[in-house]
């Protein structure tokens, strides 16, 4: 459904060129979830951007259901890390979850039932008339993901939406994204720079290796499809598929590249790492911190998919 091939992303400017993305080359199927990791800096922002439609890429294309993304395309969707920015202060919670629809020109009833149900799909149904200064972080960010799910998108993207809310809080939002991905079949990629929550959340996790950037590895997470924040964290399977996507990223850090062999399938007791094989991996960044671009193009409209 979503074609990435040979994308390559160079930004130029002040006399030098940066190369953001080499190559990179993958495909997602309808409603599939797909989570992608890779060392900071690697250019998960600048492919979510291109995949996205807000930035074109400078060699390779994007393509839905075969059709080459130009510009953002109608039915996609994207969540930015920075709700705080993504949301408009002046507006209600509703006003914020309805504008996307105002812009796709929806009948005033077919809105109202839209937001209702974003609304109570992310636990707020009792919020709209607050403004996003009025509600706590995690508040703001199920705001910004109703936003996202009442357009409703085929395709949702997030970027490390996430990152910036408290532990217990994420682990609520990460059960809710697995619940709205089931109930409305969307196809969804999602970056993180947490190994644990790539594997908990995702069908697949890709991985991306140190710029220059392709696809380093492409892991099947074979857990069940119910996951419980306990259960599934704590089953040996877990802490194998986390160990090796670990392993991959510090291969990619230390400038390994190129696929491990493994391919798309072969994550599996291949890597006999044990229960207790990625202990503490729990970032992709290691002691990195946030070092993404905050470019203008994650101006506030851009959740809901079109500018
Ligand atoms: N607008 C820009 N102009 C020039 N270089 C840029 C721009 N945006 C990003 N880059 C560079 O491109 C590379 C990839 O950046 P990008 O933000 O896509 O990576 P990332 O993997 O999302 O990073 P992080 O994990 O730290 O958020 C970095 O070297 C970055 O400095």
């Amino acid at each position: 459904m979503l074609d990435v091939d040979g994308l390559r992303k160079t930004y130029s400017g002040r006399g030098r060129e940066v190369e953001a993305v080499r190559d990179l080359t993958f495909r997602l199927g309808e409603g599939e979830l797909a989570c992608l990791v890779g060392p900071s800096g690697c250019g998960k922002t600048t492919l979510l951007k291109c995949v996205s439609g807000l930035m074109r890429p400078t060699a390779g294309s994007v393509a839905l259901d075969g059709r080459p993304v130009t510009g953002p395309p109608p039915d996609m969707a994207v969540v930015f890390q920075e709700y705080g920015r993504s949301l408009f202060p002046w507006l209600t919670v509703r006003g914020n979850v309805e504008l996307p629809l105002k812009e796709k020109r929806l009948p005033k009833p077919r809105r109202r039932e839209l937001v209702d149900g974003a609304l109570e799909a992310v636990g707020l149904g009792h919020a709209g008339s607050q403004h996003p200064w009025e509600l706590s972080g995690g508040m703001q960010q199920r705001v910004a993901i109703a936003r996202a799910i009442a357009y409703e998108p085929r395709v949702l993207l997030m970027d490390e939406p996430f990152a910036a809310v408290d532990a217990q809080t994420r682990a609520d939002l990460e059960d809710l994204i697995r619940g709205l991905w089931q109930r409305f079949s969307m196809t969804v990629l999602f970056v993180t720079h947490d190994i644990d929550e790539a594997v908990y959340l995702g069908q697949r996790v890709i991985v991306l290796s140190a710029s220059p950037t392709v696809v380093q590895d492409d892991v099947s997470v074979d857990l069940p499809d119910e996951r419980d924040q306990l259960t599934t964290r704590s089953a040996p399977r877990f802490a194998e598929l986390r160990a090796h996507v670990y392993r991959e990223i510090q291969n990619a850090k230390n400038g390994g590249g190129g696929p491990s062999g493994t391919g798309a399938t072969g994550t599996g007791g291949a890597e006999g790492s044990g229960a207790d094989g990625g202990g503490g991996a729990g970032d992709a960044e290691g002691a990195d911190g946030e070092g993404g671009a905050d470019g203008p193009d994650r101006a506030p409209t851009a959740t809901g998919g079109r500018r």
